[in-house]
């Protein structure tokens, strides 16, 4: 067995003959040397200096690790990163991407023909560009599942602070002018309410599961199709305007395509009743936020609650945030810090699976 891993270190990289040699000396396995010392050489870099360090542990057993320095925060830093990881890139065999920077044809040009994989620490990856990786053949994964609850509760988070008026019961607590009466700053009940589905996946199914004390009167659900998954959760299959003309909250929970970019505009809030309330956790631009903007202003719908916006960050003086019936997180749906964990561990598996010849654990079909 020796024999053979020697002789395939020698054949790839002479000097790991001798590494391997010195490790078996200390007891190691022979298989995990003849596999680390073949990898060690293969350079990955991670996209944040804050990467959990569970995910960085798995990358460092096998690979050289690169990292930015630099906090991807504030303008200033978000530039930095920026600057330091075009640096880094060149000559990397997988990035493990969770910077807003897009993977772009001219940041895979950088990267050089070695790049095996871009193992994205996210559900969505709309910021990959599908094309390029394609006629590259390079492999893509993203982290779904993992993720699902923690974005889930967001959701449910959401829906309460829209239909219970939080940005403007805050406002009255930081200004002390509280209104005290019994029929001020009333909401809406979720009790006895129909609550539309955009998306039934992974993080749709789990809204609703979410939400089984609520007492709902009712789950809808629109999408491509059917799912059995809707049976067993109870709820009914619609089309996209029966669902608008149903719900009273509406949660997209569907990835930002082609097709559903604006999905909600001006027409579809038309098809909306008046006390909709439409929760946004999947990416900003599944709504035509000057749209949303004049809908929630006019009164036309109840409410919006958002995790997500375009831009992120969305710029404080931004009008939107004028709205006392909307509130808005800053796109926190997996920030926990048991699911950052998972997805920083997922995608490192992903990237030892590339790197050693098997399958992807959660790939993207490209
Ligand atoms: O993982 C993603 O794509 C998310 O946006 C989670 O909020």
């Amino acid at each position: 067995m020796l024999k053979i891993i020697l002789q395939k270190c020698q054949r790839r990289a002479p000097r790991f003959k001798v590494v391997a040699l010195l490790l078996v000396g200390v007891g190691l396995p022979a298989s995990c040397i003849a596999h680390n010392t073949m990898t060690k050489n293969l350079k990955v870099l991670v996209s944040s200096n804050d990467f959990p360090a569970s995910g960085l542990k798995v990358l460092e057993e096998h690979f050289t690790v690169l990292q930015t320095k630099y906090l991807n925060f504030g303008e200033e830093g978000q530039t930095k990163t920026k600057e330091d990881l075009l640096k880094l890139i060149p000559g990397c065999s997988a990035l493990v991407w969770s910077s807003n920077l897009p993977i772009s044809k001219e940041l895979l040009d950088r990267a050089g023909p070695q790049l095996k994989l871009v193992a994205t620490v996210s559900a969505g990856y709309n910021h990959c560009n599908l094309d390029e990786l394609r006629a590259r053949g390079i492999k893509l994964s993203n982290t779904p599942n993992v993720l699902s609850s923690a974005v889930a509760e967001i959701a449910v988070g959401l829906m309460l602070a829209a239909a219970r008026r939080f940005t403007e019961n805050l406002e009255q607590v930081r200004t002390g002018e509280w209104e005290i009466g019994f029929d001020k700053v009333l909401g809406q009940d979720i009790r006895g309410s129909t609550v539309g589905i955009v998306g039934l996946g992974g993080i749709g199914q789990a809204v609703v599961k979410r939400l089984a004390g609520f007492e709902v009167d009712k789950f809808i659900y629109t999408g491509h199709r059917e799912k059995p998954e809707g049976k067993a959760l109870g709820a009914e299959f619609v089309t996209q305007d029966e669902l608008l003309a149903r719900s009273d909250f509406i949660v997209l929970a569907v990835p930002l395509t082609n097709e559903t970019r604006h999905m909600i505009n001006t027409d579809t809030l038309a098809k909306m009743k008046s006390n909709a309330i439409l929760i946004n956790i999947g990416r900003g631009d599944l709504v035509d936020q000057e749209a949303l903007y004049d809908a929630l202003k006019n009164k036309q719908i109840y409410a919006a609650g958002l995790d997500v916006t375009t831009p992120e960050p969305l710029p404080k003086d931004h009008k939107l945030l004028t709205l006392p019936n909307l509130f808005v997180l800053p796109h926190i749906g997996s920030a926990t810090v048991r699911t950052r964990s998972d997805m920083a561990v997922l995608a490192a598996n992903n990237v030892v699976n590339a790197l050693t010849g098997k399958a992807l654990v959660t790939p993207v079909n490209l």
